[in-house]
């Protein structure tokens, strides 16, 4: 199979990971010259949390995509708010089968990919792995490998069953599992919960996770997140357990996540943008549509977007 991941950082790495195999060809795009540079010369080096390191190979590591022929897999693993600058700029290697995925955090990007693929085309999914670039060609990664790494789904019934139960298989050629799950929408939102308490609350108050749990005025702010997330999905229909989301993750220890930096801290911490609109930002969107209120999440995202509207304006701590 032929499969292009538009977006080779931490997590576009470590779903070349996923794929690296003889049978496949994985081609990475980035503008990142250096960071492509070393994975053509050396490979990602990827260096497990946990213990471990192993290097993957690719077909292909370039800044753009200009030599690539029209791809079976086309993967975008951007921040949220480079998902149509990408897509539109890589239309080439999109053919008229071609299955155009999104693996991105939060709620959003698909409503994008709409703009420009057919939609038995697109798949959404989501990675339950955290990771970061540490230099160029370098990635450091904690998943469990016991568990479900990556899961998705096709958005429109009329999809080729065929091509998607291959590409689960193709997307689970080493010790990151892949799965297809028709629920995969309900796991978007499920997903979103963690990413809501921690990513942009992490991001303002400039706490890893483990301090955001722990100091009683931010765990006040973490549960009316978390109340205001309920009354949304609860209208989806979802019907997630409020109260037991926010033990699993919030009250009682978190081993999986307990003590990083979000994504969109590590954004922050590098005077990047966030992905709030993505975040609670959605949540914010999805509650005026629903004629809901979800004034916690619309601060929490204002704030982020002060914050990365004011990088250059801010004083520091
Ligand atoms: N990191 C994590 O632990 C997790 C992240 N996610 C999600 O995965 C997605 C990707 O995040 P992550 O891998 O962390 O992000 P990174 O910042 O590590 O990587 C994103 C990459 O995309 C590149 N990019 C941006 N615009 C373009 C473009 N026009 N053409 C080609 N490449 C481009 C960026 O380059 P440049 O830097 O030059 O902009 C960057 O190298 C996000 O939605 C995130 O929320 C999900 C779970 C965990
Ligand atoms: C849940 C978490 C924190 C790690 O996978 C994440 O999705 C992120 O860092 O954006």
């Amino acid at each position: 199979m032929k499969i292009t991941i538009l977006g080779a950082g931490a997590m576009g790495c470590m779903l070349a990971k996923a794929i690296e195999s003889p049978g496949n060809e994985v081609n990475l795009v980035d503008p990142y010259e250096a960071h492509m540079e070393k994975i053509r010369k050396d490979g990602i080096r990827i260096i497990d949390r946990t213990g471990g390191e192993s290097t993957v190979k690719v077909t292909s590591a370039n800044t753009s995509s200009e030599n690539l022929e029209v791809q079976d897999v086309v993967v975008i693993l951007v921040k949220g708010y480079d998902t149509e600058k990408i897509l539109t700029e890589n239309m080439n290697i999109v053919g008229d089968k071609t299955v155009v995925m999104t693996l991105q955090n939060g709620i959003g990007n698909v409503d994008i990919l709409k703009k420009y693929i057919k939609e038995e085309n697109i798949a959404q999914g989501i990675m339950f792995i955290s990771a970061s670039i540490e230099e160029p060609g370098v990635i450091s990664a904690g998943y469990d490998s016991e568990k479900t790494n990556v899961i998705f789904g096709a958005i429109n019934e009329n999809h080729d069953d065929k091509l998607f139960h291959e590409i689960e298989k193709t997307f689970s050629m080493n010790d990151i599992k892949t799965e297809l799950n028709p629920d995969v929408d309900r796991i978007m939102w499920r997903k979103l919960y963690i990413n809501a308490i921690y990513n942009l609350p992490c991001a303002v108050m400039h706490l890893s996770t483990k301090y955001t749990r722990t100091d009683e005025n931010s765990v006040a702010i973490l549960k009316a997140i978390s109340d205001e997330f309920i009354a949304v999905t609860d209208k989806l229909g979802y019907n997630f357990d409020g109260d037991k989301l926010f033990r699993k993750y919030v009250t009682d220890a978190f081993e999986e996540y307990g003590d990083i930096l979000p994504s969109a801290a590590q954004d922050t911490q590098k005077h990047r943008k966030t992905e709030a609109e993505f975040l609670n930002g959605a949540i914010v969107r999805q509650a005026k549509k629903l004629g809901l209120e979800a004034p916690v999440n619309e601060t929490i995202y204002r704030l982020a977007m002060v914050q990365m509207n004011n990088y250059d304006n801010m004083f520091s701590l």
